[in-house]
């Protein structure tokens, strides 16, 4: 919807009515196109000002309208002509012109934007690319190197940046509503002649061929296989050597393209999964919107290894005031360096002034008697965590929440060793903690609703994505990445080498390989999981039941090659070589292919041919046969928490979705007929065998994404 009144005598003003962020949904374009035609044909309005309701311009196009039959006007028509109009046009921009909403802003002929406004074509993020003649105005109007910059990252200006760009002709900290009418009043009657974008020449770069291969090879290389940034440097192509009628066509046409791909359903369907899991529930009743969070102006870190560091850091940069505590004096002092380093490069990029003040130092654990929240990130064994959360219990203030961001550990037990069971959750972050956007907070069985909505919002505020989840070995994400890594060590003693299973995968869109990601964060990590639980036995070098350990096929790969000292990365050598300890580039390595040939032998396996699409089919559906037991459990509320973890925290690519997305798009059929039939083959692989949440969802008929909660519902109500 839009309506138009008249101010200040002779300013037409169209304000765009869809709250939340006015998208332009039918209803609003046809809104537009009717308030467009009566104020270019009252005699009384000599320019019109547009803007958007409650302080946002418009978010763009209507995503939830994708996929559904098409109906009122169309974008491109609607904004030519706004700018084929005889009366000046202002954009008033206020909050955000993204997508839709700048390819309006750049049909008027003037913008105007607020300080705060941020501006952006992020369609590219959606798997679409500016298609309401986006890709074709703002080349025109600032230039390809520019343009093609922010069609392909979709990422959003300022303010300031769209000013220095060309994007906006006035910037204002002041009323922008205001300020605009104020511009148009200015320029009623003016020639609009050299204002229309769509006429401008396209200015063409020196080097045209070699600037667009170049942009060309940037995306292919950072887009991992997502079609949408190749698109849009086709149509940024399309400007700069296309009339502008021609390069609308090519736009057209590639747009049509990316509108019914899989990869950007994917993609919308990410775009919707991030926001469902801000409204979380856990199967006690506690609700996002029936929780009140508690405030936290104050929080402790405690153990300042790599993970604490990076989460006091988070913390600081906030704005909360935070006490880190380390008890080991060689520890700290490197600790201190590093989080003064980490400060300044986040200020650095993010253009303010360090908050190293808002950290305050200490030995002691004592220090933290006045704080509201403590987060543990000492040395992942549970009898060290015991202690000290039964410490913590005695020192801290009443009220104060305990959380442990152990990665796998039992939240219920640690929480059990503490006065006030209900003040204990996981928030369980990711390395390096102050970067990586995901955060999983771990309800255990006794966690108050405060407690959960507490730790969420913290999540939040530190910009985190964050997701409930229930307490189980390894939570959501390290639980699912557990069947995954088994089947690419038992490919490698089946006949793959880590290159093949690492291609396969990268490939497939991962940022990084099973075994390159293991070598980076160390192979002693899970030889120490393995230690614990009893799973490792040295010197069991050969004979049948070398390979079985507590029952079950078991593969002492990763534990031969701890016993080599091969640790990874850190070491030099793991899965690869590298150049040296602590080496980033990985190098195939002649020994681990001959240790493998020689494993193999001495166990009598027989290494056959093993292509891409059994490693994809046997790592990817453990992975997610294992998502099926999670929601299945009641450890997950849906399939979009499931997804949003493995794309925000394990690589997963995100123009296919997350798991269980994928697995939706591959055929919930398809995955249980593959499931059955490489248990069929490997027995005694427990986590090849079909979850029955996946047999039950085929047997429904395989309903779409949206609607397995239903089945899951229904099949909790039965237990
Ligand atoms: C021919 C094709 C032409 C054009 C193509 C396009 O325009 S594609 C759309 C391009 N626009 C975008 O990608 C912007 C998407 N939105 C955002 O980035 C943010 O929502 C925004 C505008 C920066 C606001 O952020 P904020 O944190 O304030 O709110 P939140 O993200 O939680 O959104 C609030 C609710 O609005 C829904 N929503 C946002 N944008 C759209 C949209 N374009 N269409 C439909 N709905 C949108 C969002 O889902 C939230 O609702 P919820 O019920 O919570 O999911």
């Amino acid at each position: 919807m839009a309506q138009l009144s008249i101010v200040s005598g002779s300013v037409g003003l169209i304000t765009l009515q869809n709250p939340p962020v006015n998208a332009l949904s039918a209803a609003v374009r046809q809104g537009i196109v009717d308030t467009v035609e009566k104020a270019l044909s009252d005699p009384k309005v000599k320019s019109v000002v547009i803007r958007g309701q409650n302080g946002v311009f418009c978010g763009g196009a209507d995503i939830k309208e994708f996929g559904t039959k098409m109906t009122g006007p169309h974008l491109i028509p609607m904004i030519h002509a706004i700018e084929a109009g005889n009366k000046p046009m202002v954009a008033a921009i206020e909050g955000s012109a993204l997508g839709g909403g700048l390819e309006l802003a750049l049909g008027c002929h003037y913008r105007v934007a607020h300080s705060k406004a941020r501006l952006g074509l992020p369609e590219v993020t959606l798997g679409l690319l500016p298609a309401a003649a986006g890709s074709q105005r703002l080349p025109r109007l600032i230039g390809v190197p520019a343009a093609l910059n922010l069609i392909t990252t979709g990422r959003h200006v300022t303010a300031a940046e769209a000013l220095q760009l060309g994007i906006v002709d006035q910037v204002t900290d002041h009323d922008t509503v205001d300020t605009a009418v104020k511009f148009a009043l200015n320029v009623a009657g003016q020639s609009l002649d050299a204002r229309r974008i769509s006429t401008f020449p396209c200015p063409r770069p020196a080097e045209l061929d070699a600037l667009f291969e170049d942009a060309m090879q940037k995306v292919r290389k950072s887009a991992r296989g997502a079609i949408a940034p190749v698109a849009c440097v086709q149509a940024v192509r399309a400007a700069a050597t296309l009339p502008y009628a021609e390069g609308l066509e090519r736009e057209r046409e590639l747009m049509a393209t990316l509108f019914n791909s899989g990869q950007a359903r994917a993609l919308q369907y990410c775009f919707f999964a991030q926001r469902a899991v801000g409204r979380w529930s856990t199967p006690s009743g506690a609700r996002w919107d029936t929780s009140k969070p508690v405030p936290v102006p104050k929080a402790a870190v405690i153990g300042l290894g790599t993970m604490g560091r990076g989460i006091a850091v988070a913390l600081a940069q906030t704005g909360l005031s935070v006490v880190a505590v380390e008890t080991q004096e060689k520890q700290m002092m490197e600790a201190k360096q590093a989080v003064s380093g980490m400060l300044e490069r986040g200020a650095k990029r993010r253009g303010v002034a360090p908050v190293s003040d808002k950290i305050s130092y200490s030995g002691n654990i004592r220090a933290v008697a006045d704080v509201d929240l403590v987060i543990e990130a000492v040395f992942e064994d549970m009898a060290v965590k015991e202690k000290l959360f039964q410490q913590l219990s005695a020192i801290c203030k009443p009220g104060a929440l305990l959380c442990t961001n152990t990665s796998a550990l039992d939240v219920d037990h640690l929480a059990s060793q503490t006065r006030n069971p209900e003040l204990v959750v996981g928030m369980h972050f990711f390395a390096p903690a102050h970067v990586m956007k995901l955060l999983e907070v771990v309800y255990g069985r006794r966690s108050s609703t405060q407690a959960v909505a507490t730790a969420m919002q913290l999540g939040k505020k530190m910009g985190k994505v964050s997701v409930a989840v229930g307490n189980c070995r390894g939570f959501v994400g390290n639980r699912m990445l557990k069947p995954y890594i088994e089947q690419a060590f038992y490919l490698l003693e089946e006949g793959a080498t880590p290159e093949l299973v690492d291609r396969a995968l990268e490939e497939f869109g991962f940022s990084m390989g099973v075994f390159r990601m293991s070598d980076l964060s160390g192979l002693d990590v899970g030889w120490r999981v393995r230690k614990g639980d009893g799973l490792v036995e040295p010197g069991l070098a050969s004979g049948p039941s070398a390979r079985v350990r507590q029952g079950r096929r078991y593969s002492p790969l990763g534990d031969l090659l701890c016993e080599q000292g091969r640790f990874g990365q850190k070491t030099g050598r793991g899965w690869y070589q590298y150049e040296k300890p602590g080496g980033r580039v990985a190098r195939s390595d002649p020994w681990l292919h001959s240790f493998l040939e020689g494993y193999r032998a001495r166990h009598g396996l027989v290494a056959r041919r093993i292509d891409h699409e059994e490693v994809l089919e046997r790592c990817l559906y453990a992975l997610i046969n294992e998502g099926f037991h999670i929601l299945e459990d009641g450890i997950a509320a849906g399939p979009e928490d499931i997804d949003v973890i493995y794309v925000f925290g394990y690589g997963w690519p995100r123009h296919r979705g997350g798991p269980m997305f994928y697995a939706g798009m591959v055929g919930l059929a398809k995955v249980l007929e593959r499931l059955e039939h490489y248990h069929q083959a490997h027995p005694d692989v427990p986590h090849l065998q079909p979850c029955s949440l996946l047999r039950r969802l085929v047997a429904s008929g395989s309903p779409p994404i949206h609607k397995w909660r239903e089945v899951i519902r229904k099949l909790h109500s039965h237990l």
